[in-house]
């Protein structure tokens, strides 16, 4: 990519760690993925034609600015949006709406408040057929792996923010979706609980077979979190590119301190910076600012 900073070369254990997920069957494949919405007297493209591929287990992060499409992008990636062209594919099936292989969470804390902590992870369970003695049993399960189980008589007004999403994954996981959908799910949540919240979930997903789409605006969590980034640009939302992550994930999670993630952290913010930059050069230009006689020189 012209002026934007290269990542360093991956080590061999990198390389042979991407050459196992591609080596992965796919789970997804989205192809030429066009949304448009009607925009005054027309329509607006949001998604400019969209390709990607992720493989069994892997971690797919999507960044972008403001306004570029990962919402939307993900939306119609879980059938809650219709695409106006191309096609996705969840194991080789068309997806055309929601659907048990697909499960999503969102920002906000989506359970059912008048329902317990077990009768929400139990829900989707119930709906999916299961007797209510498996569902429970399955439920509990569930609540276990995201650490939760003695909680399961609580209702989500007695848990902290942190808990109710650790709910909300086990609720979504609960379905055994083949991808889990996750739109800036600790986006709400302090620093402190953000992170501990990465690591509950790099850990639950090294435990299970599912494949992660998390968007994010932070980077940072990004640059923890995924085996590959897809950088997205606005105005119409397409791929900049699809980054590999050059680093592995030691026993105790990665570090930004880490080199290699402070060159890929560098080279997503050049990326970024250089589409946004070419997008405004196409807004209307800022108002030329007035400088105040009153005020003198230097800032520093
Ligand atoms: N149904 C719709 N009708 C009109 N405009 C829409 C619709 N859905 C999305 N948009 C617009 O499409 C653009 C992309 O929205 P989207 O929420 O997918 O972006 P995003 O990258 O997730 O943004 P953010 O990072 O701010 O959450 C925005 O400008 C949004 O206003």
């Amino acid at each position: 990519m012209s002026g934007s900073l290269a990542l360093p070369e991956q080590s061999e254990d990198v390389r042979a760690r991407f050459a196992r997920i591609k080596a992965r069957e796919e789970i997804l494949q989205v192809r030429g993925l066009v949304k448009r919405v009607p925009s005054g007297s027309g329509e607006r493209t949001i998604l400019g034609g969209i390709d990607l591929v992720t493989h069994r287990r892997e971690f797919l992060c999507v960044v972008g600015p403001s306004g570029c499409g990962k919402s939307t992008l993900i939306r119609t990636i879980a059938g809650l949006e219709e695409a106006q062209g191309g096609d996705i594919l969840v194991t080789g099936r068309p997806v055309h709406g929601p659907g048990p292989d697909r499960a999503m969470v969102f920002q906000g804390y989506t359970l059912f408040p008048w329902l317990s902590v077990l009768r929400n992870v139990m829900f989707g369970l119930e709906m999916a057929g299961l007797p209510k003695a498996e569902a429970d049993r399955q439920a509990r399960q569930w609540l276990t792996l995201v650490g939760l189980e003695p909680y399961a008589d609580a209702y989500p007004a007695q848990l902290s923010g942190g808990m109710k999403q650790r709910v909300a994954i086990a609720r979504a996981l609960a379905i055994q979706p083949r991808i889990l959908l996750m739109d800036e799910p600790f986006s709400a949540l302090d620093a402190r609980t953000r992170a501990r919240m990465q690591a509950y979930l790099v850990d639950i997903w090294r435990k299970i077979d599912v494949t992660i789409l998390f968007i994010t605006h932070d980077l940072d969590e990004a640059v923890l979190l995924a085996d590959r980034i897809l950088v997205l640009k606005a105005n119409p939302g397409e791929v900049v590119e699809l980054m590999e992550v050059p680093a592995l994930r030691p026993p105790g999670g990665r570090s930004l301190d880490d080199p290699a993630l402070e060159a890929t952290l560098a080279r997503l913010e050049s990326l970024i910076h250089a589409h946004e930059q070419a997008g405004a050069e196409d807004d209307e230009p800022a108002p030329p600012v007035v400088k105040l006689d009153s005020v003198g020189h230097g800032v520093d």
